[in-house]
């Protein structure tokens, strides 16, 4: 369950990215977040896993109030989550499978449990087979998957993913959006951020829209409208 109650982001030098948000998700739902450039998406979504702090206001985390979260503690949130975010890019000198396991590593898990996990994520995103190639010989569609295989790896409850089909053809961003519903129906809360809410609309999301950092929408897509 992720909830926002009255959240206020201002970045140093003034700007304010979040006017005051407050939306509640439930466990199991599929949500779409949508909105014009610099609406605020990657401000909220950065938000969850705590790698930016609300100003004022409060965001809670299956329960747990992560505003105020001390630094050491934000490994043991981000180990529910599973996070595609802008910043989280692959390492271009690592094969897919070390992509992969890389939270696995961060966490300790025992090596031969860690490796199953890799090949079953790998399969789950349709790239079993592939992982000692180099992430640079992939297809950006490809490469996209082994971003959402290493989110995934740790078997989150919570699945956030920033812009995942940006830059991909549509019929790769048809095959993207696809998967996360798979996830959804497999029981994993999703919230995506898109330019394109219509490519998701198959899925009957809940749909929240952002403009100027407030929420003016919020409800289940109709049609494949953006
Ligand atoms: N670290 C930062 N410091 C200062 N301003 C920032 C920072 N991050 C974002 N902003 C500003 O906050 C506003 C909201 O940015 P944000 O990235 O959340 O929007 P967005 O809806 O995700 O946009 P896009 O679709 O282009 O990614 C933008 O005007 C941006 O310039």
């Amino acid at each position: 369950m992720i909830v926002f109650e009255q959240v206020v982001k201002h970045y140093p030098g003034g700007y304010t990215a979040l006017a005051g948000v407050s939306f509640e998700i439930r466990h199991g739902e599929l949500v779409v977040l949508s909105g014009h450039s610099g609406a605020g998406k990657s401000t909220l979504m950065k938000l969850i896993p705590v790698i930016e702090r609300p100003t004022t206001g409060t965001v809670r985390i299956n329960g747990q109030d992560v505003s105020h979260l001390p630094r050491r503690a934000t490994p043991y949130l981000r180990r529910n989550l599973g996070l595609v975010l802008q910043e989280s890019r692959l390492l271009y000198d690592r094969s897919v499978f070390d992509n992969v396991m890389l939270p696995l590593v961060i966490t300790g898990h025992p090596p031969r449990d860690a490796a199953r996990r890799v090949a079953a994520a790998l399969e789950r995103v349709g790239l079993d087979g592939r992982g000692k190639e180099r992430p640079a010989g992939l297809s950006g569609g490809e490469q996209q998957r082994v971003a959402i295989a290493r989110a995934i790896v740790n078997r989150p409850s919570i699945l956030i993913a920033d812009e995942p089909t940006a830059h991909l053809d549509p019929d790769y961003a048809r095959d993207i959006a696809d998967l996360f519903r798979s996830f959804n129906e497999a029981g994993v809360t999703v919230l995506v951020s898109t330019h394109d809410a219509g490519l998701f609309a198959a899925s009957r999301p809940r749909r929240l829209v952002l403009a100027k950092g407030m929420l003016v929408g919020d409800g289940a897509a109709v049609g494949a409208a953006a």
